[in-house]
């Protein structure tokens, strides 16, 4: 079957997942989730990265705080729009996850947005938060790795204390899942090209 065709098929309903994970996530504010996507969801999303003609040099900061800053992040983003099956199944999988943290842990999430990025070999991201303090509306980050990255391109997350917690090597399909304000972290220069989709779930105000 062509892969688009296996991607458009309806999912059996799954019984009722038990999200092991929930635990960890919970006294931690981190997991890691080995092998969460799907196969052929995962080849889909790495092939639709790969012919992305319009990734552009990542930025940081907003509004007029907006700036190209090539010493602190190399990657090449694009937004994910929902245009391909493979997209929307993507984002339905994290809408899960948020019905989850919510109904868990009363997070009150109110949306997700996620970009696939591309890092080339030299390619880096300084050690950053995501979010300032829990008032941001970058509430919890989602990294989902497309590839396999075997030289460099590791992700390093920190505690509080600037101590090392992790070096995690890019596998193809697992998803981190951490507090977006309480964990400083960086990509190391990867020697392979390395794909991935970042993704914060948010937590916005309601416009009165
Ligand atoms: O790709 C990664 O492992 C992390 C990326 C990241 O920290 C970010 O985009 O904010
Ligand atoms: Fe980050």
């Amino acid at each position: 079957m062509h892969a688009v065709d296996a991607l458009l098929q309806p999912q059996p309903s799954l019984p009722e997942q038990p999200a092991t994970w929930l635990p960890s996530f919970e006294r931690d504010g981190l997991v890691v989730l080995p092998n969460y996507l799907a196969t052929d969801l995962c080849l889909t999303l790495l092939q639709e990265v790969q012919q992305q003609v319009e990734l552009t040099p990542a930025a940081i900061g907003r509004g007029q705080q907006r700036q190209h800053a090539s010493d602190i992040r190399r990657d090449k983003t694009c937004w994910l729009d929902g245009s391909t099956v493979a997209q929307q199944r993507y984002m339905l999988e994290l809408n899960a996850i948020q019905s989850l943290l919510n109904r868990h842990f009363f997070l009150g999430l109110t949306g997700y947005e996620c970009h696939f990025a591309h890092y080339q070999p030299g390619d880096f991201y300084q050690t950053h938060l995501d979010a300032f303090n829990q008032q941001a509306s970058r509430q919890v980050t989602s990294v989902c790795y497309l590839n396999d990255v075997q030289d460099g391109g590791e992700l390093v997350v920190y505690n509080e204390h600037h101590t090392e917690l992790m070096r995690l090597p890019p596998r193809a399909g697992s998803l981190i899942l951490f507090e977006s304000s309480r964990f400083p972290h960086q990509v190391l220069p990867t020697r392979q090209d390395r794909y991935s989709i970042a993704g914060w779930f948010r937590r916005d105000e309601a416009l009165l």
